[in-house]
């Protein structure tokens, strides 16, 4: 089963971890009357619910849904955490669970009611996933159809959901699996029901792995952890704050990061109220993120260091790391960003960043930079629009939601940008060409094409050994195999999203 099981050990009936408030001091709760707990955990789950009719009905992201209406609902502590999980765990193993389902009801999915079938996600991911006892995920969440979708409803819940409890998750997988791949003859058919991703995904992602030196099989761990809630990450921006000052701040559980020198883990507690990031001294990054962007900056360059640009800056991560790199090197940064509103999140995210590091926030199409001002800058961030196929466990919906159809489009988009990067570098200047997916369509091929025709116009780039820079800048060791020149990072190698960098220098 998925980490996130194995993560959230056994729970009580109201979905809570057993023990964990004692562990932590937290007792209050036990001050509630029982009727009173049972109310927030309905509460829970209910927003659970509510979560996923708005991402089936209305196209919504989980993560932009679900934090209002936890505040509107006064749901915090323990119970927010209860139906974080239930919600985004039942988004990433909803393949998973529709293939037990089917099984269970003996009807395809395609004809239950899809707010039926998001009701029985919901108690078969407490059921499967989150060890919730079974008398009380099969009751509450009948209780949750009766009141949603009506009795009639929450009878055919209720003789599901049954079903779905006869049976261990671990027999669960065998199950779904033979039925996927009934001669074991097609190991993607199989990882696609058990580890929950569409069949085309499970494809791309083995063949990356193999394209990076690694062995198709790893592909299972890698799917695996891209079903387990990703650990937060905050970057103490340089100059600004200390990494280990945060560390201290912040206090019981945080620790420094692995990958990237300025990373701080917070362990438990909501990060938005640490106040360094509240003032934007640090901020909530991904330690990959954190370390293509050291890359960039740290990438050996022939004459001046003085003007850098960030093609695709929105809403401002790796901006505002460059940006405060360099303030520490008497460099500046122009910042671009196509869309109005996310270059005013970039606006926001420099807000602490020395003014005399950014020379501007502009909104703009970065395909227009290389005829508007060729040869204008010495290091060039291209963090290009792609398929998120490398960050896959912080969007639990996306990978139902991409099609392979998406990957033209992007990767004509993906050419256009670093086309336009590479003539706006000036000679001798470095570009680096970043995707949170490892897909080779959006890696490799875009690099390949716009080199070529890069050359085609006269102008010459070398390939520069971006693990080499990584692995001068990262906070330790890197575990990367084979010898290509070009990074990869792995979820389940690094324990960060599968972050692609290749660096380029203009000659
Ligand atoms: C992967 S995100 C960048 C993330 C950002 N660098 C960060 O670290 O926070 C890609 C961004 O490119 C923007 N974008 C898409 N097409 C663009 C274009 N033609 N020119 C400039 N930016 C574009 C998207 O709006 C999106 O904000």
């Amino acid at each position: 089963m998925s980490d996130d099981r194995r993560d959230t050990g056994r729970r009580d009936e109201r979905g809570r971890q057993r023990g964990a408030a004692r562990a932590e001091g937290r007792t209050q709760r036990s001050a509630q009357a029982p009727s009173q707990r049972t109310r927030h955990a309905d509460v829970a789950r209910a927003t659970a619910y509510d979560v996923l009719r708005a991402v089936d009905e209305s196209d919504s992201y989980a993560n932009l849904v679900l934090p209002p209406l936890l505040r509107e609902r006064g749901v915090d502590g323990r119970d927010a955490a209860f139906a974080t999980e239930l919600a985004y765990g039942t988004l990433r193993l909803r393949g998973r669970y529709d293939a037990v389902i089917e099984q269970a009801a003996g009807r395809d999915v395609a004809r239950i009611d899809p707010p039926v079938l998001d009701l029985l996600r919901l108690g078969t991911h407490q059921l499967l996933g989150m060890r919730v006892p079974a008398h009380a995920a099969v009751s509450q969440t009948v209780g949750l159809a009766r009141s949603r979708v009506g009795t009639g409803a929450s009878q055919f819940v209720n003789a599901v959901l049954r079903a779905v409890s006869r049976e261990e998750p671990a027999r669960w997988l065998e199950l779904i699996g033979d039925a996927a791949d009934p001669d074991g003859q097609d190991p993607v058919a199989r990882l696609a029901v058990t580890e929950s991703h569409p069949a085309w995904i499970v494809r791309a992602l083995r063949e990356a792995l193999v394209g990076d030196g690694r062995s198709a099989d790893d592909v299972t761990a890698l799917l695996a952890a891209d079903n387990t809630a990703p650990r937060v990450a905050l970057v103490a921006r340089p100059g600004l704050v200390d990494p280990a000052q945060l560390v201290e701040q912040i206090g019981e559980g945080a620790r420094p990061g692995a990958v990237s020198p300025y990373a701080v883990v917070p362990g438990s507690g909501d990060p938005a109220a640490v106040e360094a990031v509240r003032t934007g001294r640090a901020g909530v990054q991904d330690e990959g993120s954190q370390l293509v962007a050291l890359a960039l900056a740290a990438a050996p360059l022939d004459g001046p260091d003085e003007r850098w640009l960030d093609l695709c800056a929105g809403p401002g991560g790796k901006a505002s790391l460059l940006a405060a790199l360099a303030a520490g090197r008497g460099a500046r940064l122009v910042a671009n960003e196509v869309a109005p509103h996310r270059a005013r999140l970039v606006e926001q995210a420099l807000r602490a960043v020395a003014g005399s590091a950014v020379e501007s926030v502009r909104t703009g199409d970065g395909r227009e930079f290389g005829a508007a001002e060729p040869d204008a800058y010495d290091r060039v961030m291209v963090d290009a629009p792609c398929t998120g196929l490398g960050a896959l466990r912080r969007r639990p919906e996306s990978r139902w939601r991409r099609t392979p159809a998406d990957l033209t489009g992007l990767a004509a988009l993906q050419r256009e940008l670093l086309g336009s990067a590479l003539r706006t570098v000036r000679p001798g200047g470095v570009v680096a060409y970043v995707t949170c997916s490892p897909h080779l369509v959006e890696t490799r091929l875009v690099v390949t094409d716009a080199v070529r025709a890069a050359a085609k116009d006269g102008l010459e780039v070398e390939l520069l050994d971006a693990r080499a820079v990584a692995r001068e800048v990262a906070a330790g060791p890197l575990d990367l195999v084979g010898d290509r020149r070009d990074l990869q990072l792995w979820p389940h190698v690094h324990g960060t999203d599968a972050m692609h960098l290749t660096l380029l220098r203009r000659l």
